[in-house]
């Protein structure tokens, strides 16, 4: 099929590289001519695994093409794929800026009747509104479909998940256009759930929520246990054992971030306001996320009740590991509250520190190694919980810090091995060891 993919951030590129793979010959439009220069030279602007490989097979092979210029990206087309930001609005709904501009961009091009696809996560009722933007300001004489076809994908594994993930939703109130939408799809070899628009749109925000409430379930979960003399880490495997509750998505730790969770769970809480019906479970899970964050700094403060004039390292700056990406990454506010109380922070990613510098204090200091940032400190605090961070010795740390004090905001270390390292060591929702 030939297929134009818009917008080549996380979710674009990684789809158009994948639609490529699986033999359509695939067009990714973007208005950033310098990320589109890189692709064209083979560069992901983006760190996922194997999606380097997979953009120069398919530019090699002649599937797979960049541009910024709409004529040339849609001529030709049967399918164009929406897949730009849809970020979080002042009154935290969903921002639909990027969506119109795109609209308006393809039907000034469109020549002929083509299938939109929306993948970008959209309010419900968005495609609708998509249709009839683009249905206003088309110049030729075509007719569009539209189809929504939700994003499951994690960054980190993204391009994995793309040909390994649950299941593919198509949504659309048009028979034929489903067919058409399952067609392209059987190449990923996944099921897939076939459903009406709204409902495409609704199951993507649902499933976030769920995620997101199923976190700051089980850190409440944590925040209890610690007060009882509970350890979370057994409380989360024996409820996870139940197939009902099922055992992923039960880390506690310092709260979800990312560019997803943070915006679609106040996107759905503003989508149910619009409907006149409160949602005040996701409204808690929210606010609990919030509080969440500053539970490591909380326990740093209560320990010492001065940092000031303390040398900090935080190990991990992404969101989560696997990515570069900062966006609502938790040791933002970690960072911002350390440093309003005082104390002197060096910071260490393994790969997220370019993005980190644009958006943490210039106060933050970056090291280049864990050995670096811990050298001199007094505390250290874990925020990512990067393979690298997790394999390092908790008797490692006494040998670079004045004293080895570890706040880990992610579990990384198992307890038994943090009581023998000797070194003092707080996590969350479980017996603090060395104290
Ligand atoms: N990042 C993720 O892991 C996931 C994101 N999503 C959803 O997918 C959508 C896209 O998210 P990301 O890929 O993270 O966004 P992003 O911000 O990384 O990338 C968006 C891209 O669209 C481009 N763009 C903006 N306006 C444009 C226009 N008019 N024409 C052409 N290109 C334009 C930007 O230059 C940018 O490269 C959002 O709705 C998000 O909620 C869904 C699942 C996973
Ligand atoms: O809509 C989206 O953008 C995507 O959002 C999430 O993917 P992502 O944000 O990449 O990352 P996750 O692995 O889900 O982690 C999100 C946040 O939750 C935190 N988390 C995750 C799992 C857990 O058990 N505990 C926990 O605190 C992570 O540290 C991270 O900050 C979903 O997992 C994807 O299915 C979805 O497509």
């Amino acid at each position: 099929m030939e297929i134009s993919v818009i917008g080549t951030g996380y979710v674009g590129l990684v789809t158009g590289v994948c639609l490529a793979h699986i033999g359509n010959k695939v067009t990714c439009i973007d208005i950033d001519e310098e990320k589109i220069n890189t692709l064209k030279s083979g560069i992901s602007p983006i760190y996922e695994e194997g999606l380097t490989e997979l953009l120069q097979e398919n530019i090699n092979n002649g599937n797979l093409d960049f541009t910024s210029d709409y004529k040339e990206g849609l001529a030709g087309k049967k399918f164009v794929y929406i897949a730009v930001g849809t970020p979080q609005g002042e009154d935290g709904s969903a921002d639909l800026t990027y969506i119109d501009k795109a609209c308006e961009s393809i039907a000034q091009h469109l020549e002929e009747n083509t299938v939109i696809v929306t993948k970008s996560t959209v309010p419900v009722g968005t495609n609708e509104y998509i249709k009839g933007k683009i249905e206003s300001n088309l110049i030729n004489e075509v007719t569009i479909k539209i189809a929504s076809n939700p994003e499951f994908l994690r960054q980190g594994s993204a391009v994995y998940d793309t040909f390994n993930g649950d299941r593919i939703v198509v949504g659309s109130d048009d028979e034929e256009t489903l067919n058409l939408l399952e067609k392209i799809n059987e190449g990923f070899k996944l099921p897939i759930v076939r459903t009406d628009l709204r409902s495409a749109e609704m199951i993507k925000y649902a499933s976030n929520a769920f995620l997101a409430t199923k976190i700051s379930f089980i850190n409440e979960m944590a925040n209890l246990s610690e007060k009882i003399g509970a350890n979370i880490d057994h409380v989360a495997k024996g409820m996870g054992m139940d197939k009902r509750i099922g055992n992923s998505f039960l880390n506690a730790g310092i709260g979800y971030g990312g560019s997803c969770f943070p915006k679609d769970t106040r996107a759905i809480i503003s989508i149910g306001k619009k409907a006149q019906y409160d949602m005040p479970i996701l409204e808690n899970v929210v606010d609990a996320n919030e509080r969440q964050r500053d539970i490591l700094v909380d326990k740093v403060l209560k320990k010492y009740k001065d940092i000031s004039g303390k040398k900090v390292a935080v190990l991990g700056l992404a969101f989560k590991p696997n990515t570069d990406d900062m966006r609502e990454a938790p040791s933002i506010s970690v960072t911002n509250k350390l440093l309003a109380n005082g104390a002197i922070v060096t910071a260490y990613d393994p790969v997220a520190t370019d993005n980190a510098k644009e958006v943490l204090s210039s106060q933050v200091k970056f090291a280049k190694s864990i050995e670096d940032a811990i050298d001199g400190a007094d505390i250290a605090m874990i925020l990512t919980e990067w393979a690298e961070i997790k394999a390092y010795p908790l008797e490692s740390y006494k040998n670079y810090m004045n004293q080895a004090v570890i706040f880990d905001g992610r579990n990384c270390h198992s307890l038994e091995l943090a009581k023998e390292s000797g070194a003092v060591y707080h996590s969350i929702g479980r017996p603090s060891m060395n104290d």
